[in-house]
């Protein structure tokens, strides 16, 4: 009932369609039911009457249903036209929401949710939600004053037939209601089962050039063969269920004719019913049967649409893991203090990945976490713009919890500059104004040179516009991580957070890329993620995590100093390396 409200309330700001496209339908019934009482008229009453009464009768009768059939196809118009429009708007309506919502959503969300099954929900379901959302009512409408009507005029023409023919469509009733919900099961399959394979594709076209450089297409093909076959059996499952439904009811439809020319036969032969009125009767019982076949197409679209709808409406009734409390301050003048006080955090229950973290970086200072890889680094930078929110204890930014921040306002005031860039379809000069929407074209250029981007656009023929591809698949890897250092000047947050972003690079485009971030890291607090402890040595202070805990804190130098676990990694790091033995690092 509370899903039937919910996909009522997209009509409301169609009201007036809606009622246009009903009152249509009914006149378009309403021409359709009259027709057999004229003819049932013309013959049983007016051809009795001899010529001067025909000649008389048609010269009003015949103008008079021209503009029935006139009046019938403007309605016809209006339905077949405004009613799609009307279904297409709320289906831009539903898909915008769902997109919102989308957006909304936290990242915990889409670490248990796969991208595919989304797009076939935006793109497939809501189609289907639309044909049911315009058809649905109107068919529906139609069709019961159809059947309704036409089974009163039978009722009045000879009431034993009526009972004939309502005996047989109680049947088919019953049959089509059986029927129904086995259809039902394999439409719900069907819909899975797509999911699937958008799931498979969308997945196997991300990662095309890690499957094109292993040569494991066949793999690919394999996996997506299994979801292929899978579509294939459900279809099948679900046409073999549709079969067995609308065999079943024309079998009944054609039960319908023989019960009643057997049942009117015998009803002439006694003289209760006339020849005409007989005729007239079976003109009504195409009018009856005709809605009936439109109502079992209904079903299918029904079955379609409903479960497409609560496929939208699960995700629709999501709520967010993080968002903004109602009385959440706006973080404004932002100093750039932050602060874990007893943090811990897991992503699962029961499996902690950080036990009471505490740690105050104040506004400016340079700070790197270092330490095993799994130990937690990017899950402590995750808590600060509440990717994710600590399970216990207190995560601050200038003294607020973060959980009492306005959601934009604090991320505004962080930005991140991750290993894995994401560039978007468009040109360069459009992923970096990503950080600042409006900004001019002057900043936009002051950001190309604070990025050490200038050398690049100078050598590209259309500069700026140059098209980067699809996740900037035209640039190399430190060219797009160039792209995200621009933005974030633009952005110009007062903490920053770097998950070692030159860890990819060779030397050169490491050694330009570090002054980029010298020079962004400026006046701002910054968090390192250090995945090469090289490049580390100047922060202020190291927080080694490890076990889910702090376990050395202090400079390089103390640290050094103290030989304990950094000591010993950066042993390690260097020995790889081919550097000094005793952790040399360069000083
Ligand atoms: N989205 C997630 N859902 C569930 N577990 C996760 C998720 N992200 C990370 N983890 C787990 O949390 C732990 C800490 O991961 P995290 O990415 O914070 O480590 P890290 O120190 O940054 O590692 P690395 O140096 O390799 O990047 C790991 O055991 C990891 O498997």
């Amino acid at each position: 009932m509370q899903t039937f409200k919910y996909f009522v309330s997209f009509y409301k700001p169609y009201k007036g369609m809606f009622f246009l496209d009903l009152f249509c339908a009914a006149v378009i019934s309403a021409v359709d039911i009259a027709f057999p009482l004229i003819f049932g008229w013309c013959t049983g009453t007016l051809f009795l009457e001899g010529p001067d009464a025909i000649y008389h009768g048609l010269t009003w009768l015949i103008p008079a249903m021209l503009v029935m059939y006139i009046v019938k196809a403007a309605c016809r118009y209006y339905v077949t036209c405004q009613g799609h429009i009307m279904g297409a708007k709320m289906e831009t309506d539903m898909r915008r929401d769902l997109f919102e919502q989308l957006q909304r959503l936290s990242f915990g969300f889409y670490d248990r949710t796969n991208t595919g099954t989304l797009t076939s929900r935006i793109v497939s379901d809501l189609f289907d939600i639309s044909e049911l959302a315009h058809h649905g009512p109107e068919n529906l409408f139609i069709s019961l004053i159809k059947i309704l009507g036409s089974f009163a005029v039978m009722l009045c023409i000879n009431w034993q037939l009526g009972l004939c023919l309502g005996a047989v469509t109680l049947v088919m009733l019953w049959f089509s209601a059986v029927q129904n919900k086995r259809m039902e099961a394999t439409f719900a399959d069907n819909r899975k089962k797509v999911a699937g394979i958008n799931a498979s594709v969308v997945d196997s076209l991300e990662g095309i050039r890690v499957v094109q450089s292993f040569a494991n297409e066949p793999l690919e093909l394999q996996k997506f063969g299994k979801a292929n076959e899978n579509y294939l059996k459900s279809k099948e499952a679900n046409y073999r269920a549709m079969g067995a439904y609308y065999t079943g009811n024309h079998f009944f439809q054609g039960l319908l004719y023989v019960t009643i020319v057997l049942a009117g036969g015998l009803l002439a032969a006694r003289g209760e019913i006339s020849i005409g009125e007989l005729a007239t009767f079976v003109l009504y019982v195409n009018v009856f049967v005709s809605p009936l076949e439109i109502l079992i197409e209904l079903t299918e679209m029904f079955q379609k649409g409903f479960s497409g709808f609560r496929r939208f409406e699960e995700i629709m009734k999501e709520v967010p893991d993080i968002q903004d409390a109602p009385d959440a301050g706006e973080l404004r003048d932002v100093k750039g203090d932050v602060s874990f006080h007893d943090v811990s955090f897991a992503y699962e229950d029961g499996v902690p990945v950080l036990e009471n973290i505490s740690f105050d970086i104040p506004a400016g200072r340079n700070v790197a976490l270092a330490g095993p890889s799994g130990s937690g680094k990017t899950t402590i930078c995750s808590l600060i713009p509440r990717f994710y929110d600590a399970t216990a204890g207190e995560v601050l930014v200038d003294g607020q919890n973060v959980k009492d921040l306005q959601l934009h306002s604090l991320r505004d005031a962080i930005g991140v500059v991750q290993q894995d860039v994401y560039l978007f379809d468009g040109t360069i000069a459009d992923n970096i104004r990503y950080g600042k929407w409006d900004a001019t074209e002057e900043e936009i250029m002051d950001a190309v040179r604070k990025a050490n981007l200038q050398d690049l656009i100078d050598s590209l023929a259309d500069g700026l516009e140059t098209q980067v591809g699809e996740k900037g698949t035209r640039l190399s890897g430190g060219q797009k991580q160039r792209i995200s250092i621009a933005r974030l000047f633009l952005k110009d947050p007062k903490i920053l957070i770097l998950d070692e972003a030159t860890s990819a690079l060779d030397n050169e485009s490491e050694a330009v890329i570090q002054r980029s971030l010298r020079d962004l890291a400026k006046g701002r607090t910054c968090l390192t993620i250090a995945h090469r402890l090289s490049t580390i040595q100047n922060a202020d202070e190291i927080l080694v995590i490890d076990d889910g805990g702090i376990a050395e804190r202090g400079t390089h130098k103390e640290l050094m100093k103290k030989n304990g676990i950094y000591a010993r990694y950066c042993r390690i790091q260097f020995e790889n390396a081919g550097g000094d033995a005793d952790g040399g690092i360069r000083e």
